[in-house]
Parts: C-alpha cells; structure tokens; sequence
C-alpha cells in the first residue's frame, strides 16, 4: 500500500485555504503521526485520506488509484467514541463485516479474535455504555480493524482519556501495529504521544496547513513507556515542540 498526496489544497470557503501544497507519501506498514497548532488543518488532512472530503485542488491516490470516497481499505476511530450505543460489542466490531456480507461464521470468528487481541473478549455481549472511555476506543480500533483495512486513520483517539488510560492505549496501540498488517496515521496535538507512537512525525504550519517538517524517529522500534524519559526522546519531544510553537507564534504574528 502506498499512499500519495499530490499538491493537494482544501477550502472550505473561496480563497481560504486550509490546507496547500501538500505532496506526501507514506509507504505500507508505516506508523506516522501528524501534529500541528489548534486548527493546522490535521484533521482535514485525515478527512481527505478517508474520503469523507474531496481536495480543492491536487489528488489523493491509494495505490495509484484515486480517493474519491470512504472505503472499507482505510478504517477511521475519532476521538469521542462513535460506537452505536443500541448494539453490543461484537455487533459494533461486525458492523463492517455485515455490511460488507461477510459469512456469519467467518464474521463471527474474526470478532472473537478482535475482541481478544484489544482484551475484551469478556465484554462481547455488552453495550458500549456500560463500558470505560479507554474500552470503548478499543472497541472502535476493532471495529475499524475488523475489515482489515490497509489504513488505519486515527483521529485525536485518546484525547478525552485520563493520562493513565492514555498510555495504556499508546501501548496498546504500537502492539496493534505491530500485529497486524496495517499502516497507521494518527493526529494528535500531543507531541510527547506523537514522537512516542510514531516512526516519523510530519508537523504542519498553519493558515495555510502545509508540512513544516517531515521527522524520522530515530528511536528503538519497541517503545515502552521508559523510553519517555531518554535524553535521545526528549531532546525530539522538544524539537518538535519547538517547531509547533514556532509555526503557531508566526501564524499568530500574521493575523
Ligand atoms: N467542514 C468544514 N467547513 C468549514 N470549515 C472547516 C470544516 N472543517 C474544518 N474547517 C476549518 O478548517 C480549519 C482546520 O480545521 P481542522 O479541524 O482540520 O484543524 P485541526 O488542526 O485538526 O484542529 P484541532 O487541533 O483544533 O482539532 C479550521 O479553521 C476549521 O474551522
């Protein structure tokens, strides 16, 4: 899987660009995170890779092939929890599966191991309300894993967690990638996550969003959480920082 953004701009109104310029690549099985100030244009970079908006301007090609629309190749989680609260758990992670009219058995089967692999087998007959924020954003990942998608595109999705919760799900979510054949794009305005979680980190400038940096993180594939006190980690959380803050003070000088 690759994807490709060529010269890609978005207005949402004639003549204010959100996003320009945007030409990127991102090969299978990568994991990148993508930060910027309040209102860079993150999320409408991850609308436009899950089809859910169409550029202005440029193209966005999975494989050579045009996103036009969503599809079942690119799973999306958001950062409140978008599970239907009238289903249960497995009937959320099957969703897709039905939609896509998978066999029951089959659907069945690829639910249980989901629901395994994110640690809530027990839970399967349970409604999402009688869950944790952090179980039920492991919910939406298995949903959004349940058709295999060739990339997964996370939306701030543990933002509304408690910091404990946070890391927990950070862990869980390098083990995800790791396990399944998947490349990951998650936005998120925390840097300290964005450098921890990703293997290269593209920080966006703002009014318009453009890729001020494009970072390789140069730190051991296994990352648990002491990493986050290594001076090799903290000298990129702060240079990231660095960057963020430098585009979110010239933005703020402009207007
Ligand atoms: N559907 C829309 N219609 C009009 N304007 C929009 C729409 N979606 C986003 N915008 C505008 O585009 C700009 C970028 O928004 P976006 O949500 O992509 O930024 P962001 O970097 O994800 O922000 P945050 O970190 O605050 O979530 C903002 O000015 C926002 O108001």
């Amino acid at each position: 899987m690759t994807l490709r953004l060529s010269s890609v701009g978005k207005e949402f109104a004639p003549g204010r660009p959100v996003l320009a310029d945007l030409d990127l690549t991102i090969g299978a099985g990568e994991f990148v995170c993508v930060v910027g100030a309040s209102g860079s244009g993150k999320s409408t970079l991850l609308s436009l890779i899950a089809g859910l908006t169409r550029p202005t301007t440029g193209r966005v090609l999975l494989d050579g092939h045009e996103v036009t629309g969503p599809g079942p190749e690119r799973g999306l989680v958001f950062q409140t929890s978008s599970l239907y609260p009238w289903r249960s758990v497995a009937r959320n992670v099957a969703f897709g599966l039905e939609s896509l009219g998978v066999p029951r058995r089959e659907r069945d089967e690829r639910v249980a191991r989901l629901l395994d692999e994110v640690g809530l087998g027990s839970m399967a007959s349970v409604l999402p309300g009688k869950l944790s924020g952090g179980q039920q954003q492991r919910v939406a990942i298995a949903r959004a894993l349940a058709c295999s998608p060739r990339v997964l595109l996370l939306d701030e999705p543990f933002g509304a967690l408690d910091v404990q919760t946070k890391e927990d799900m950070q862990i869980f979510v390098r083990q995800v990638w790791r396990d399944e054949p998947t490349t990951v794009i998650m936005v998120t305005h925390d840097v300290e996550e964005a450098v921890f979680l990703g293997g290269r980190v593209l920080v966006l400038s703002c009014d318009p969003g453009r890729i001020a940096r494009d970072m390789v993180v140069d730190l051991p594939s296994e990352r648990a959480l002491e990493l986050k006190r290594s001076p090799g980690f903290l000298a990129l959380r702060a240079e990231v920082e660095d960057l963020v803050r430098a585009e979110h003070r010239a933005h703020q000088a402009r207007v």
